[in-house]
């Protein structure tokens, strides 16, 4: 059964209305009851925002997690396709925000970086500050492979992208393959990357 904030509140002002309408409960302990039930509620409710519906943040251990940095959508979609395919082909899988991986567990057999570049070589809004040192050293040791989304017209094609890869192997994670660049979305690139991650073509 899912839960939601909205019903955990409504619960405790139930319980607190009865609490305060029972006759002969001295006020003392009506108080203590009351400020328990408040404390209680507050640790159900972080509880229940760390685990989010969409189970991008439950604790449990996925076989791979998909990390997307973007500005206008298309790492975001693109992270989305690649757990979809993964899912068809049996495993279990679910995206993620870049600068939201510190929140999540390492992934069983892989991490995978949807990651694309902004400004003049920069990380677009969901990758900024993704790594204060200590999360890119989570993975040490951990497999990953980066898709890497820009447009070669820029002097700094797919920088972002690259960069996280590198911080990724200078932290000891273990790079699956190397860093797949797409200018301007191209399909053939895309291909290139589901044909790395599924060669049975799943
Ligand atoms: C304002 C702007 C700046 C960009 N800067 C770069 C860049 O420095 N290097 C690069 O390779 N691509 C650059 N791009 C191209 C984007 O990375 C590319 O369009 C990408 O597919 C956008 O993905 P997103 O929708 O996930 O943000 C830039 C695009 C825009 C609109």
């Amino acid at each position: 059964m899912r839960v939601g904030l909205k019903s955990l509140w409504l619960l405790l002002g139930l319980v607190l209305l009865l609490t305060w309408q029972l006759d002969g409960l001295a006020p003392e302990r009506r108080w203590v009851a009351s400020i328990t039930l408040v404390l209680y509620a507050g640790v159900l409710a972080a509880a229940l925002r760390r685990a989010r519906p969409d189970g991008s943040n439950m604790e449990v251990r996925l076989d791979y997690r998909v990390a997307y940095a973007t500005e206008t959508g298309t790492a975001r979609q693109l992270a989305q396709e690649t757990c979809k395919r993964l899912r068809k082909a049996g495993l279990t899988a679910a995206p993620v925000a870049l600068n939201q991986l510190s929140t999540v567990p390492v992934p069983e057999r892989a991490l995978l970086l949807v990651v694309s570049t902004t400004g003049n070589g920069d990380a677009p809004k969901t990758g900024i500050g993704w790594d204060d040192g200590e999360v890119s050293m989570r993975y040490a040791g951990c497999p990953f492979a980066v898709l890497a989304l820009g447009d070669r017209n820029y002097p700094r094609f797919c920088a972002f992208g690259l960069d996280v890869e590198q911080r990724l192997q200078a932290a000891g994670a273990k790079p699956l393959f190397a860093p797949v660049q797409v200018s301007q979305a191209d399909p053939r690139m895309i291909d290139a990357w589901f044909r790395q991650l599924l060669p049975k073509g799943d």
